[in-house]
Order: C-alpha cells, then sequence, then structure tokens
C-alpha cells in the first residue's frame, strides 16, 4: 500500500489575548477532490523528499496559509490506515508565527475555539490529535 508522510500544523492563537483554554485553532476545509475530501484538517503536506517533516511543515503553511513559522513543537506522531493509503501524520504544534493567516489556495479556512473543534468533521487519524489537546487542556 502507498505510504506517505505528512506535516501537520496545529496553529494556535497568540497566547497574549488569550487564556490557555480559550486559545483558536486555524483550520481549513480539504477540497471535494482531495483524499478525504470535504473533511476540515489542520493544514499540511506531504514530507518530499530530502526534506525533514519540520521544513515541510514550514514550506506547507507558507504554501497553503500564509504564514512563517517561528516556533513550533511536535506534539505527536500518528500512523493510519485509510483503505486506500497509510499515511505517517508528524503533527506539530505552532506557537509562533508572523503573516495573517488565511486560504492561500482558494480554500475555506477559519480560527475556532477549541470547544467548536467538536462540531468539525476531520479525518479519522485526528480523532488522537482532539484527544491529545485536550489532555494538554486546549480544547474540551
Ligand atoms: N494536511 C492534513 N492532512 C491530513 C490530516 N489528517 C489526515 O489524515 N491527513 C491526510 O494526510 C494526507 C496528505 O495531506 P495533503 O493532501 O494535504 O498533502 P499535500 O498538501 O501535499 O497536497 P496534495 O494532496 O494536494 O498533493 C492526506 O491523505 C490526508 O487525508 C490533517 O489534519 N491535515
Ligand atoms: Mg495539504
Amino acid at each position: 500500500m502507498k505510504h506517505i508522510d505528512v506535516a501537520v500544523g496545529v496553529v494556535l492563537s497568540s497566547e497574549n489575548e488569550r487564556h490557555n483554554q480559550d486559545r483558536h485553532f486555524f483550520i481549513c476545509k480539504r477540497s471535494a477532490k482531495q483524499h478525504q475530501g470535504d473533511k476540515w484538517e489542520f493544514p499540511g503536506g506531504k514530507v518530499d523528499a530530502g526534506e525533514t517533516p519540520e521544513q515541510a511543515l514550514a514550506r506547507e503553511l507558507t504554501e497553503e496559509i500564509n504564514i512563517d513559522v517561528k516556533s513550533c513543537e511536535a506534539l505527536m506522531q500518528i500512523r493510519h490506515d485509510y483503505v486506500d493509503k497509510q499515511v505517517c501524520l508528524h503533527v506539530f504544534l505552532v506557537t509562533e508565527f508572523t503573516g495573517q493567516a488565511r486560504g492561500a489556495e482558494g480554500q475555506e479556512s477559519k480560527w475556532v475555539s477549541g470547544a467548536e473543534l467538536a462540531n468539525y468533521e476531520f479525518p479519522d487519524a485526528n480523532q488522537a490529535i482532539l484527544h491529545t489537546l485536550a489532555q494538554k487542556g486546549l480544547c474540551t
């Protein structure tokens, strides 16, 4: 089966303005044509040959949401088998960035609170991310 490494960024709104509980997350909607189409995602994409996951994260977040990552921490790795492909998600918490986050490829995008995250449909592999964010007190 096809195996791909993916860098995924959980982008957090700045800590200055909000208490930890109220920090917001930037999410995007996948297009109908993409794998796991029409679901919501944390922005990111495939790790290219010769790139580290962190380098891929920085490149993808600039391409997809127009930000420059200034500080991030590795959150977790998730292996998941979809029927058609196997993914390894390298998930990072992006805690500092410059630029205004927006859907730079025309995709729908928004800032949502931790409590609101549960109202959006994500690919199955993301359940583990939401669980870890809840453990860290960042979402409910
Ligand atoms: N970006 C992203 N991908 C995810 C998430 N959860 C998840 O299972 N994936 C899977 O990871 C894979 C790679 O992501 P991608 O489609 O964004 O890759 P990409 O940006 O390089 O773009 P492309 O598909 O247009 O070539 C997809 O199979 C997608 O279903 C998530 O939260 N964010
Ligand atoms: Mg992508």
